[in-house]
């Protein structure tokens, strides 16, 4: 463990995704003390921004207002170029709120006409770090991932989409991943690097 002098030792996950929220504590926990927002809110934050930035600046806003500590807020989606972008900023409420597997058979759906080689798609993952709730600079970083989306679900590692992105250079979906090797090449995982840099942490 590299030791660091930070301006703060804790930090807040603005998060309420057990998925995320796991990933993110396996990407810091080792320089940060990081703890789960629901340790002192249980109301989520209204997602309003019309950008992954937006509502990540929102969301962590929102978590240090309640903590009275940083915050650190991740806003990602799934863009998927045959449905010019969608579900996007909306991936989370893209069945109406109804949860992971309706989400995804609806994207399964929407995709039933459209062959192998128009399936393109990107994770993407906005980090917003604030010190405090007021914060006029947030720190933001962002990361994305490029895959394919499959015809059907393929593996239980992971959340959300996972079953159906395809690693395309691996030939296995997210899913199908260990969970070290998904953090060493998701969205969340470039934008991290990028903000341990940020942060000077190695
Ligand atoms: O807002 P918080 O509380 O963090 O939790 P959330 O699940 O609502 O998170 P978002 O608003 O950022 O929505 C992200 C959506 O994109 C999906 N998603 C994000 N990262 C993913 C990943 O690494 N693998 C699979 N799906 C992912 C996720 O399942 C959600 O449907
Ligand atoms: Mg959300």
């Amino acid at each position: 463990m590299n030791k660091v002098t930070l301006p703060f030792s804790q930090l807040v996950l603005a998060s309420n995704n057990a998925g995320k929220l796991k990933e993110l504590q396996a990407m810091l926990g080792e320089h940060i003390e990081v703890l789960p927002q629901s340790r002192f809110i249980s109301e989520e934050a209204e997602e309003t921004g019309l950008s992954f930035i937006e509502n990540a600046i929102i969301k962590a806003r929102h978590a240090s207002q309640a903590s009275g500590l940083p915050a650190l807020a991740d806003d990602s989606g799934l863009a998927v170029d045959a449905l010019g972008g969608a579900p996007g900023i909306y991936s989370a409420r893209y069945a109406d709120g109804q949860g992971d597997a309706a989400n995804n058979t609806k994207l399964l759906d929407a995709l039933k006409h459209v062959a192998d080689e128009q399936r393109g798609a990107r994770f993407i993952c906005a980090l917003a770090l604030v010190r405090h709730a007021d914060d006029p600079v947030p720190i933001i970083c962002e990361g994305a991932w490029e895959g394919r989306i499959l015809h059907a679900a393929q593996g239980e590692h992971g959340f959300g989409y996972d079953p159906l992105f395809l690693v395309p250079e691996l030939g296995v979906s997210s899913a199908e991943l260990p969970a070290e090797q998904k953090n060493q090449l998701s969205h969340r995982a470039r934008a991290m690097v990028l903000l341990r840099a940020r942060l000077g942490l190695v």
